[in-house]
């Protein structure tokens, strides 16, 4: 099946600061030469610690980060060729879910116009139609027409997260970016996100690109799983495939924070981390 965003080689690199202003400018690669697909319909988890790129691939996609090198094009659109506007045509096709519902919020508008805005904006529809559709949205991720005079703070975090979703999917995008969608929300509730998240994919098509540090979580939503470490993409595979058998070091590293739970013991969890970070020490990068 032909890819529907398609990652080559992205390179995206930041000026370090300089230590005296006639010193020359040096730069730090954030995405250092990063290739991935995403099928349509799939969820390619994208996993790394802090700082390691996700973000800065997740924002290259949307359009927001210029790439010094690569290619990213998703469908027919070539990012990277983009100017500093992202075309009309392609923000209804890519859209993105972030970490802090709240503050992706307008708290000063009500359900209603948050979800609808985007309907407004890119649509002709009519006002009834368009408060048909935001019901529609609102319903598919388990609100109702109750809420839609209500402002962001009446809700808790986890319902925040499902009006931002909702309000992600009023273009019907065929991607979304989720970069760490449940990362601030209690436990049990980032259950309840996820499942909606998959749900809405198996009702709509829609593929995803899931950002977060949390393997676990990533495990479970993902088709497919992509490491990131120091800017580079050091493994991608199966699922399960990746959480069960990780080849690079650093992907083994990951894991054993989620497994030591499994480990019997508190002396034989440290000897598995030792052993671990030794190895990852020793590892050349790939
Ligand atoms: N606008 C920027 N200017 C300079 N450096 C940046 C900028 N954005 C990101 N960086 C740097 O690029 C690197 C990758 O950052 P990025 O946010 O993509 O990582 P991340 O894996 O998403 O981390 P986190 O999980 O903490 O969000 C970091 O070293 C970061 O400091």
């Amino acid at each position: 099946m032909r890819p529907l965003l398609e990652v080559r080689d992205l390179v995206v690199r930041f000026p370090l600061p300089r230590r005296r202003p006639w010193h020359r400018r040096t730069f730090h690669p954030a995405v250092d030469g990063v290739s991935f697909t995403v099928a349509p319909g799939e969820t390619l988890g994208l996993v790394g610690e802090s700082g390691s790129g996700k973000t800065t691939v997740g924002r290259t996609v949307l359009g927001l980060q210029r790439a010094d090198s690569g290619t990213v094009t998703c469908g027919d659109a070539d990012v990277t060729r983009f100017g500093r506007v992202v075309p009309t045509a392609y923000r209804r096709r890519v859209q993105a879910v972030f970490q802090d519902p709240y503050g992706s919020l307008n708290p000063t508008m009500v359900v209603a116009d948050l979800v609808g805005e985007p309907l407004g904006l890119h649509t002709g529809l009519t006002c009834r139609e368009r408060e048909e559709r935001v019901v529609e949205l609102l319903e598919l991720v388990g609100l109702s027409a109750r809420h839609l005079g209500r402002y962001p703070y009446h809700f808790s975090g986890g319902q925040q997260q499902r009006i931002a979703i909702a309000r992600a999917l009023a273009l019907e995008p065929e991607l979304i970016i989720l970069d760490e969608p449940v990362s601030a929300l209690d436990v049990s509730i980032q259950s309840q996100v996820v499942n909606l998240l998959e749900d809405v994919q198996e009702r709509t098509g829609v593929a995803y690109l899931f950002i977060a540090h949390d393997l676990a979580v990533v495990r479970h939503i993902s088709d497919r799983i992509a490491v990131m470490h120091r800017g580079r993409l050091v493994e991608i595979g199966d699922a399960d495939q990746v959480c069960d058998a990780p080849a690079h070091p650093y992907a083994q590293l990951l894991l054993a924070s989620v497994l030591d739970a499994d480990l019997d013991g508190r002396e034989a969890r440290r000897a598995r981390r030792r052993e671990l970070a030794a190895s990852f020490r020793t590892a050349p990068d790939r």
